[in-house]
C-alpha cells in the first residue's frame, strides 16, 4: 500500500492549526491539514465571530432602550430571522475561503479525523500517512451531561443557527457562553432563565464587578438559579420540563429550548491517542514548554485542546507560532507568560487582564487596591448605563499596575490598554501621564488611576 509522507501533519483548522500549517508551509516544509468539519475552526465558524454579528443588533436594542425618551423615541424592532441572514454572510465564507488560503501555500487538505498507527504515523481517509511531526490543534467540544433526558439539550453551534427564537430559554452554566448568549437572546426578547451548580456566574471574574453584572443581567429579564443541579430533562408537547434539585428539594421549570453551557472540554477522543503514544489529561493534550508532548517528542500540541491553554483564540494564535517555530528552527521558542486579556461580551462587557484581587493579595505584600462603582461618569451617563465599574490592583512597590478588572460599555476594548501596559511595564504614573482623546473611555483610565 502507498504511504503517504509529509514533514508536518496538522489535525485542526482552527485559528492554531492553520497558524501552524502556513507558517510552516511558507518556510518550505511539506505539510498536510485535517479537519473532520468545515475548515476553519471553531471562532469564525461557530464561536466569536458570529456570536458578535449577532451581538451588534443587541448592542442597537441595548442603546436605544437605555435613550428611550432621552432623544429616541421609536424603539427598533429586532428582526431575528435577517440577523441570522446577516450574520450566514459572515460565516458561509469562512471554510471556502481557508481551504483556498491553505491550498494556494500548496498545503495538502484532508476532511477526515486521523487516528494515530504509531507514533509517526496516522490513518486518515483510508491510507496510511507519515509525518517527521504532527500537530494537534482540535480544539474542544460542549461537556457532555449525563442524566435522563440530556439528549434533548442543544449547543452553541445549535444557538448561533437558530432560524427562529424560541420564546423560553434555559442555560445550563453560567460562564462566558451561557452569559452571552443570555444577553443577546434576553435583548431579542426571549425569557432566560440560566441555572449554574456553582454559587456564581463566572467564577474567574473579579466578584464585585460579577455581582454588579449580575443585576444589570436581571434588570433586563434574565434569571438565576445558582447551587443546582439538572437532574432531568422530559419532553412536554411544545416545552422541555426541567427537573433540577436545590439544597436537596426537587424543583422544575418548563422552556422551549435547553442550552448546554456547562463548559468545554479536549476534542481528542477519535483520535487514537495511546496508539500515538501521547499524553493527555481530562484537560487535553500534556505539553512542555515547547508545546512539545513528553511521551512522544513528535507530536506538538497548541490551542484548546493543550493542557495548560486558556481557551482563547488569541492564544490559541500565539501557541501556533510557538509551535510552528520550534518545528521550523527546532526548539528554540517557548510560550511567555504573557498576562492575556479576556471579555465577556454581555452588555455592559465585563472585562479583566493579569491577577485577581486574591492572587494579588498572596503575591505582593503592599498593593492598592482602586474599585469603584462609578454610574455617575460621563461616558456611562452619557449612554444611560446601568453600570460602570472598575477595579484595579496597584504594586505599591514598583507603582506597576498588575491586575485590571473593568465592567463597561467598553471594556472589551479599554481592557487592551490595560494588557499593553501590564505586559510591557509601563507604571500607573506613566498611563496616568499619557495624553489620550477625550471624551473616550480610554480616557477614564486617568480617573481610575
Ligand atoms: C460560542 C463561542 C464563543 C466564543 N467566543 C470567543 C471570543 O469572543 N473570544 C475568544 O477569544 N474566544 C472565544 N471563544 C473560544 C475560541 O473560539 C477558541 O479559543 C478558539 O477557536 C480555539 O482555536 P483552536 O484553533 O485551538 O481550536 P478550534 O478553533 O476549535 O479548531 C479546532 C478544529 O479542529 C477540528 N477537529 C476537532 N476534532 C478533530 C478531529 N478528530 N480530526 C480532525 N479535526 C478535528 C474542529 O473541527 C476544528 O475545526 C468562543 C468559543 C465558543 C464556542
Ligand atoms: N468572550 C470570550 O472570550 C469567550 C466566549 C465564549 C467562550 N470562551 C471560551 O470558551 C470556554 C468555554 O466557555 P463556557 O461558557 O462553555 O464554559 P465556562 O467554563 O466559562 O463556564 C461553564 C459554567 O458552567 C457551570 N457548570 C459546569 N457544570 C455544570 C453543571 N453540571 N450544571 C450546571 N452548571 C455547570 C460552571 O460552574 C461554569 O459557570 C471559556 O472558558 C472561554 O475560555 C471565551
Amino acid at each position: 500500500m502507498e504511504i503517504r509522507k509529509f514533514d508536518v501533519v496538522v489535525i485542526g483548522s482552527g485559528t492554531a492549526g492553520q497558524t501552524v500549517a502556513t507558517t510552516c508551509a511558507k518556510n518550505g516544509l511539506n505539510v498536510a491539514i485535517a479537519d473532520n468539519r468545515v475548515f476553519g475552526g471553531t471562532c469564525a465558524n461557530r464561536g466569536c465571530d458570529p456570536k458578535k454579528v449577532l451581538l451588534a443588533a443587541t448592542e442597537a436594542i441595548h442603546i436605544s432602550n437605555n435613550l428611550q425618551g432621552k432623544g429616541i423615541d421609536t424603539l427598533p424592532q429586532l428582526n431575528w430571522g435577517n440577523l441570522q441572514k446577516f450574520k450566514k454572510k459572515f460565516t458561509k465564507a469562512v471554510p471556502a475561503g481557508t481551504e483556498s488560503k491553505l491550498n494556494d501555500l500548496g498545503i495538502h487538505l484532508y476532511h477526515q479525523s486521523p487516528k494515530f498507527i504509531d507514533k509517526n504515523t496516522l490513518k486518515i481517509e483510508g491510507k496510511t500517512v507519515k509525518a517527521a511531526k504532527i500537530v494537534i490543534a482540535t480544539g474542544q467540544v460542549p461537556r457532555p451531561l449525563h442524566f435522563k433526558g440530556s439528549q434533548f439539550l442543544k449547543t452553541s453551534d445549535d444557538f448561533l443557527n437558530l432560524k427562529k427564537l424560541p420564546k423560553h430559554i434555559t442555560c445550563i452554566g453560567a460562564g462566558y457562553i451561557g452569559m452571552e448568549f443570555a444577553h443577546i437572546a434576553a435583548r431579542s426578547g426571549a425569557k432566560i432563565t440560566i441555572i449554574d451548580n456553582g454559587k456564581r456566574p463566572l467564577n474567574a471574574f473579579d466578584p464585585d464587578l460579577v455581582e454588579l453584572l449580575v443585576s444589570v443581567s436581571k434588570s433586563i429579564g434574565i434569571e438565576f438559579i445558582f447551587n443546582s443541579d439538572v437532574t432531568q430533562i422530559k419532553k412536554l408537547r411544545k416545552n422541555l420540563k426541567i427537573t433540577y434539585t436545590k439544597k436537596g428539594k426537587k424543583k422544575e421549570l418548563k422552556s422551549r429550548f435547553v442550552l448546554n453551557t456547562s463548559g468545554r472540554i479536549p476534542a481528542i477522543n477519535q483520535l487514537d491517542l495511546d496508539k500515538g503514544n501521547v499524553a493527555y489529561s481530562k484537560k487535553g493534550i500534556l505539553v512542555n514548554k515547547h508545546l512539545q508532548n513528553p511521551t512522544n517528542s513528535n507530536v506538538y500540541a497548541c490551542g484548546d485542546v493543550s493542557d495548560h491553554s486558556l481557551a482563547l483564540t488569541p492564544l490559541s494564535g500565539l501557541e501556533g507560532i510557538v509551535v510552528a517555530e520550534n518545528i521550523i528552527h527546532g526548539n528554540r521558542k517557548e510560550i511567555e507568560a504573557t498576562k492575556i486579556p479576556s471579555t465577556v461580551f454581555t452588555l455592559p462587557h465585563l472585562a479583566s487582564v493579569g491577577l485577581t484581587e486574591s492572587e494579588a493579595k498572596k503575591r505582593y505584600k503592599n498593593i492598592i487596591i482602586n474599585y469603584e462603582s462609578v454610574p455617575q461618569w460621563f461616558n456611562a451617563k452619557r449612554l444611560q448605563s446601568k453600570a460602570y465599574a472598575y477595579k484595579l490592583i496597584i504594586n505599591k512597590l514598583t507603582n506597576h499596575i498588575v491586575g485590571a478588572h473593568l465592567l463597561s460599555e467598553n471594556a472589551g476594548e479599554t481592557i487592551n490598554l490595560f494588557a499593553l501596559a501590564i505586559n510591557n511595564e509601563i507604571s500607573a504614573e506613566a498611563l496616568k501621564r499619557t495624553i489620550f482623546t477625550y471624551p473616550s473611555f480610554s480616557y477614564d483610565i486617568k480617573s481610575m488611576l
